[in-house]
């Protein structure tokens, strides 16, 4: 299935006809240069053009009052002097006579978005939309939006198709305070926002944009607010908040339909956000977003400001939406203290409503919703002055990677008597090995358990992992007799292709040969078993008390620790191995496949034992990018290895600084 794009050039058709410094920067350009930016890269090609239309009153009265409803409708036949007059009750906002058009149509392209994606019809799409939304309250319209598209499209979605739970994920710099307000007593609708706030000085300098505002009554720990107290935060920021806060909450939550409230002026270069986070970052936080409510995803643009990285920041999303290979984010530093701070705090206000987050610190020494102690204020400013210097100063940065389609999206190498799963490409033909590697082979000792001579299938498999590496395929499955022996094989066959490896081995083994210090190979296992005393830096035994089929403990390690690692260490290739007898439910075992494209590439190998096969159609649909079924209901990861992975966490995070949650 494919991803839906609304862009109506009528939304350009309103500006700002007087003078306001607040208002300045919200220009018609934002929607052209978005737009162009797509035509240009030929993304717009690639998706289903799904037509704008207007909101019905009814619609728009979902969420705002008749009276307010009733005043737009005024707007426009009003003079010049008469919208200055009307504008003035507003904050931060302007009218035109033909916004009100606008604004209908912005709402309509998101409740069209929502029919396109709730009938089947698309797979997720964006809605090119202006004036944006998530500002706009029950009877006001602020902060350039007059209505709120995405309040309306999540009510709307609820009320025509039955949607039981929409979560709401706004990346906009600003606080939607507007969309808070709405759901905030509604346990139906999760909000999630990340904003600059620098304790209370930033716009629109809400009290309730803080932290502790979880929402109320019975929608109490269903409003995440991720205060950013400090500017210049970085892409490694953003991933621990989505890793640590964000994600884990989602997936418990188990939404039937994600909204975004896409503003992209949280992105470097943005005059509003004045952050560092590449534009490359969107790819990644919508690929996070894509294995939940079964790829369900609706985009709607909210703010950008910076014209360039906001094209920039449009085509990485729409990107990520038709399913191509995430571009690689390197030297990810880990979160900086204020980040750590705000996550701490967001994380541990909500510990009491998230089983995933009941493990969570207390809140940080220093309250930071006051005044921070003078000193460290001296010494940390100083640091962040000297990085702000390096963002905003020169507001330059590398134009993102180009994200080539392979040419061939899954390959596999089985033994002959299997047949290959649809979609897959079957390596028979290969090249013999060079004797050099046959002898290596030969003489490991297991590579005969393999198959008769083994060389075969490690001929087939270098192959494979030939075509991973020179990007001729996107990612692959291996169905061996003994997973254990290819594995050390597969160790051998990319010593010398890849730089970086990260092995994710799922359900125990014997023993784990081949664990190098040099770094060249990260292994992250999940298993029963409790491997504690042979933890290195680049060996990480992950132990769940009932194993991998405890799907709550296991997602808890894949958020906690492995996405974070995995992150960090920036693999060139990911070695999924299924261990025989693991025990991991399907639905997780795809989410997982799901979630690890996203390192690498995309690519990701993966190692199944021959009497696995029944798991491989499930397998090849992950690697073939179909969105992985929702979790089923998650019940709370047991107590023990909720520390436990604390713990982990603790010890590493002085190897692993993305691992760090606590300041
Ligand atoms: C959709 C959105 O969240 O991007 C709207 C932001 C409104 C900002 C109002 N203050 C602007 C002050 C100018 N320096
Ligand atoms: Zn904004």
């Amino acid at each position: 299935m494919g991803t839906a794009l609304l862009y109506d050039e009528e939304m350009t058709k309103y500006k700002l006809l007087w003078v306001d410094p607040a208002c300045k920067i919200e220009v018609p350009e934002r929607l052209t240069v978005s737009y162009e930016a797509l035509v240009r890269s030929g993304l717009s090609d690639r998706c289903i053009s799904v037509p704008a239309r207007e909101a019905s009153d009814s619609e728009i009265l979902l969420v705002h009052s008749e009276a307010y409803l009733e005043a737009v409708k005024k707007t426009p036949y009003m003079t010049l002097e008469d919208l200055k007059e009307f504008t003035l009750q507003f904050g931060d906002v302007y009218f035109h006579p033909n916004i009100y058009h606008c604004a209908k149509l912005a709402s309509g392209s998101a409740l069209q978005l929502v029919d396109s994606v709730m009938t089947g019809k698309v797979r997720n799409g964006i809605a090119l939309v202006r004036p944006p939304g998530h500002h706009s309250m029950h009877g006001a319209a602020n902060g350039f939006c007059v209505f709120n598209n995405v309040a309306i499209a999540a009510r709307y979605a609820k009320q025509k198709y039955g949607v039981k739970r929409v979560l709401i994920v706004d990346w906009d710099i600003h606080h939607g305070q507007g969309v808070q307000y709405c759901f905030e007593d509604d346990p139906s609708v999760l909000y999630f926002s990340w904003h600059r706030y620098e304790h209370q000085n930033f716009w629109p300098n809400l009290r309730e944009s803080d932290y502790d505002s979880v929402g109320k009554e019975s929608g109490t720990g269903f409003n995440v607010n991720v205060p950013w107290n400090k500017v210049g935060m970085e892409n490694s920021d953003y991933l621990s908040v989505f890793c640590h806060v964000l994600l884990p909450v989602a997936y418990e939550f188990c939404p039937d339909l994600v909204l975004v409230c896409a503003g992209f002026d949280s992105a470097i270069g943005d005059p509003e956000g004045e952050m560092c986070a590449t534009p490359d970052i969107f790819a990644h936080l919508t690929h996070l977003l894509m294995n939940l409510a079964g790829g369900k995803l609706c985009a709607v643009l909210e703010g950008g400001y910076n014209l360039t990285s906001l094209a920039q920041s449009v085509c990485q999303t729409v990107q990520t939406l038709l399913g191509d290979p995430l571009p690689q984010l390197a030297n990810l530093r880990g979160p900086c203290k204020s980040a750590i701070e705000s996550l701490q705090c967001a994380r541990s206000a909500h510990r009491r409503y998230w089983s995933f987050l009941k493990h969570a610190a207390d809140p940080p020494m220093t309250d930071i919703s006051t005044k921070h102690i003078k000193s460290t204020m001296e010494e940390e400013e100083k640091r962040e002055m000297a990085e702000e210097e390096r963002c905003t100063e020169g507001k330059v940065w590398p134009e993102p990677p180009e994200r080539l389609c392979p040419p061939v999206c899954s390959g596999s190498v089985l033994p002959d008597d299997v047949a290959c799963p649809d979609g897959l490409k079957r390596l028979s033909s290969s090249k013999d090995l060079e004797p050099l590697l046959v002898s290596k082979l030969k003489n490991r000792s297991r590579t005969a358990a393999v198959d008769g001579d083994g060389v075969t299938t490690f001929s087939r498999l270098y192959t494979l992992i030939e075509k991973l590496v020179a990007n001729e395929i996107r990612n692959g499955l291996v169905l061996v007799p003994d997973v254990t022996a290819a594995m050390c094989v597969v160790q051998d066959l990319t010593s010398d292709l890849v730089k970086r490896v990260l092995v994710v081995c799922v359900g125990k083994e014997k023993e784990l040969d081949y664990v190098t210090t040099d770094g060249k190979v990260l292994v992250v296992q999940i298993s029963s078993e409790d491997n504690e005393e042979q933890r290195s830096k680049y060996y990480i035994p992950v132990c769940l008390k009932k194993g991998c089929s405890d799907t709550s403990g296991f997602i808890q390690a894949v958020f906690g620790l492995l996405l974070p690692l995995g992150y960090e260490y920036n693999p060139d290739l990911v070695l999924l191995v299924r261990m025989p007898g693991s025990g991991v439910v399907d639905s997780m075992w795809q989410q997982l496949i799901g979630l690890l494209q996203g390192f690498a590439k995309g690519h990701t190998l993966v190692l199944m034992q021959v009497n696995e096969k029944a798991s491989m159609g499930s397998t090849a649909s992950a690697l073939l990018g179909h969105p992985a079924p929702p979790l089923q209901e998650l019940q709370t990861p047991f107590p023990e290895d909720g520390d436990a992975l604390e713990r982990l966490r603790e010890r590493l995070q002085a190897d692993w600084k993305m691992l760090q949650t606590t300041s």
